[in-house]
């Protein structure tokens, strides 16, 4: 087919073309209108790009066959104009001929015959938003022309490229319209419709490099050229439109429009197309261009590769559809079912709380179906916090860490209190290890502590998903369990502190475990003699037991051990021999009976004492205070501490206390790493388990409670119905699609190609969309 076989008069020239899978995409695009801007399926569409009074709208206008864009020298587009061209049949078809626009932001729509009030809407829908001062808004107009001249083709006119901000716009105009046209023609799906007006350098069309930089390899680019009539005199474009100066894949095609004075001049479209014709038959230069010239040859090629582009995309728009479809669907099924029913509202509740407290139990008991793989999480965590945080903590203690030879030298002391020493009692060990037992008690309720912030952990896990859409719901339950697990804190902790009181209040040196006094005396004299610490040279006590300094020289001979009887009466007793120490403790006596030691003075110091306690007091006395001249004694410090050094028998003493404390602080070590897990699994983990349904069943399952509980936020509601608007949008789209057989061989294409075009029937008759070739099938 040649432009010479086209009928002289308007675009209806090409109405026997169509294709069943415009109008598809023309339904789809009404269905996504109602999302507005929350559309995110980018359908085939043809942009109409250009730089500023290029003849964009002019191409329009004579695509449809009416006056009905603000067209001028000034910028006229400034909001992108969404155009669908609906094709109807004619009234030769049994249709009628009438024509006309929709716009889609009128509700209801209304038909408008007047093309000149479509225009005056098209400007003052576009001053409504972008300003009456030559603003620019990205927000589209959307508008549907029916007609039976027209071909069915959505067009999207796009604001020109502009250099120099005009009035209200702002100083980086061009960049922002760039963007606008990029957010359109960057979608794949977008053909590009880049007009350039002939009378200024291909080489510079705005249109073609912004088309360029959206689809560099100009598989969806159609140039167009307009302005070939003011061309300047002696050039022309034949080597443009061959794609000589910058090639595309889909060509190019030249079009000759309405000047600015055959608008005021109200020539109308019809005949500035003969005017189009008859120019490009009067210029020799075009011939043989014949396919790419003029607007219906530019209708026809539009449609041809609107048609092959939505086929191509069709596959991928399906699918998707419906990955959308789905992605909403369960969006929707996330906001639940509304439940207005008391009784349903009840089973509801009851079904929440159930499904909770199992998935407590089952996160406890590391049953749960969202178990994670890549960390431990639920029971597991508790574990290890008993094992490797807890028990491991308390394992690297040392009991005699912090307790110097001098504080258990000074305890000793202590505890022999005023009587210099005689003994060394079993006070200081009970002191010592008391001390020692209590420091369990911290980790011990900070192991309670950990194990509660896990279970408030757990807890929130629980929340499922549904329970989302009842926030009073959710802020509630997590206040009862809350409070519910502080509840079961308390009895964890206050068992602790009775375990670790039970630990002091009795030191069991009876235990089997226990190393015993004279296992401790004989290891401690092995262990001070293979030590063999030299003697130390006793240097006098500072003013602190002056009559010990006296006589520490002979201390270590002196000195005995003394086992301690069971009626109290202490023996005379040498230092025990290993043999003396493996013998069985007399009946009666502790098990550590050969710990206490007595302190004795020297032999001389003893007598000496029992002359004094012998003599009368008064004889005694008056003879000193008659011999003797006064002496002062020097003021005792405030702080008085024992001595730095200590004999052999000091080291034998603290090395006895150290092991036994040793010896019985790993038996409470033992006992405090085994129960107090137990405390803690009994009072708290396993007691909120059990627990934890009557609890809420108790708090919240209440008939006075449930409608507040179950009250859903505004915004959720909104957020359901628009979502199930979506749902509903995207099936009836997904319904449209299948509606289309996808298999291409299926499809009509609804026009003819190369040599077909020669075969192709008259000029301005209609085909029927589901006329079959002789093979039964459809057109192709
Ligand atoms: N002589 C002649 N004038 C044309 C042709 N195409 C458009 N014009 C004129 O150029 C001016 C701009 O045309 P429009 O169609 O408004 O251009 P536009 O690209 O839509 O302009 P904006 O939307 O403002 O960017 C108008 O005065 C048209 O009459 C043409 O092929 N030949």
């Amino acid at each position: 087919m040649s432009v010479d076989d086209l009928p002289p008069s308007s675009a209806s020239a090409v109405t026997p073309l169509g294709s069943s899978v415009i109008p598809i995409v023309n339904k789809l695009q009404d269905i996504f209108a109602q999302l507005g801007s929350q559309s995110t399926i980018a359908l085939p569409q043809v942009a109409v790009v250009g730089s500023q009074s290029s003849g964009k709208s002019s191409v329009l206008e004579a695509l449809v066959g009416r006056d009905f864009l603000p067209r001028g020298n000034d910028i006229c587009t400034r909001r992108p104009l969404r155009l669908q061209l609906v094709q109807t049949k004619p009234s030769s078809d049994g249709g009628s001929d009438e024509e006309w626009g929709e716009f889609l932001h009128h509700d209801p729509v209304r038909r408008i015959y007047d093309f000149s009030e479509i225009r005056r809407e098209i400007e003052a829908e576009t001053n409504r938003v972008s300003g009456e001062n030559k603003g620019v808004s990205d927000i589209p107009i959307g508008l549907k022309i029916f007609s039976p001249n027209v071909l069915d083709i959505s067009l999207v006119d796009l604001p020109g490229i502009t250099k120099v901000p005009v009035g209200d716009q702002p100083s980086d105009i061009e960049a922002r319209i760039r963007t606008m046209i990029l957010t359109y023609i960057k979608e794949p799906s977008c053909l590009i419709l880049a007009v350039s007006p002939a009378n200024t350098d291909l080489a510079n069309s705005d249109a073609l490099q912004i088309a360029g930089n959206a689809d560099p390899d100009g598989h969806r680019t159609i140039g167009v050229i307009t302005k070939l009539d003011i061309m300047d005199r002696g050039t022309d474009a034949r080597n443009h439109l061959l794609g000589k100066t910058i090639p595309l894949r889909l060509g190019y095609v030249g079009v000759v429009n309405r000047s600015q004075e055959d608008i005021l001049m109200n020539r109308s479209i019809k005949d500035a197309l003969v005017a189009e014709e008859k120019f490009f038959r009067s210029r020799p230069v075009y011939s043989g261009l014949t396919d790419r010239l003029g607007v219906p040859q530019l209708a026809k090629k539009l449609n041809q590769v609107l048609v092959q582009h939505i086929k191509a995309l069709l596959p991928s728009l399906k699918s998707r559809i419906n990955n959308a479809l789905f992605a909403t669907a369960k969006e929707y099924e996330s906001y639940g079912d509304i439940t207005e029913s008391r009784g349903g509202q009840g089973a509801l509740l009851l079904s929440f709380i159930t499904k909770y407290c199992e998935a407590y139990s089952s996160t406890l008991e590391g049953k749960s179906k969202e178990m994670s793989t890549s960390e431990l999480s639920g029971g597991a965590r508790i574990l290890y916090i008993f094992q490797s945080v807890f028990v491991k903590s308390l394992e690297e203690v040392d009991p005699c860490e912090d307790l110097t030879a001098d504080d258990i030298r000074t305890a000793i002391q202590n505890a022999t209190g005023p009587r210099s020493a005689l003994f060394v009692p079993d006070v200081p060990f009970e002191v010592l290890v008391r001390r020692q037992i209590s420091r369990l008690l911290d980790p011990s309720l900070q192991c309670a502590r950990f194990i509660f912030d896990e279970l408030v952990k757990i807890s929130h896990q629980c929340m499922m998903k549904e329970l989302q859409r009842f926030p009073v719901l959710q802020k509630r339950m997590d206040e009862v369990i809350g409070n519910f697990l502080r509840e079961g804190l308390e009895p964890s902790q206050a068992m602790i502190r009775d375990l670790i009181e039970m630990e002091m209040d009795y030191i069991n040196t009876s235990h089997p475990n226990f190393i015993g006094g004279t296992k401790a005396v004989e290891q401690a004299m092995q262990t001070v003699k293979s030590s063999r610490i030299p003697h130390p040279v006793a240097r006098p006590r500072d003013t602190v037991e002056p009559e010990r300094t006296a006589s520490s020289g002979s201390q270590i001979k002196t000195r005995s051990f003394l086992g301690r009887q069971a009626n109290g009466i202490i023996t005379d007793q040498a230092v025990p021999t290993a043999a003396d120490a493996e013998r069985p403790a007399p009946a009666g006596s502790t098990s550590w009976s050969g710990f206490s030691s007595i302190f004795r003075g020297s032999d001389g110091q003893a007598a000496a004492k029992n002359n004094l306690l012998n003599k009368p007091f008064s004889e005694t006395t008056q003879e000193v205070y008659q011999n003797l001249s006064t002496i002062y004694l020097k003021e005792p410090p405030t702080i008085l501490k024992s001595s730095e050094t200590h004999s052999e028998q000091e080291s034998v003493e603290i090395e006895i206390t150290k092991l036994l404390l040793k010896s019985y602080y790993d038996i409470v070590r033992k006992n405090v790493e085994d129960l107090v897990p137990k405390a803690i699994m009994h009072f708290l983990v396993n007691y909120t388990k059990r627990e934890l349904h009557n609890v809420f069943i108790e708090k919240l399952y209440r008939e006075n409670l449930i409608e507040e509980l179950l009250k859903e936020p505004d915004e959720l509601a909104i957020k359901r119905k628009r979502t199930q608007e979506t749902l509903r949008i995207l099936q009836q789209a997904n319904r449209t699609l299948d509606e289309l057989p996808l298999e291409a061989e299926s499809v009509e294409r609804g026009y003819k190609i190369g040599s077909e075009a020669k075969h192709e029937e008259l000029p301005g008759t209609r085909r029927s969309r589901t006329e079959t070739n002789g093979n039964g099938r459809l057109h192709m």
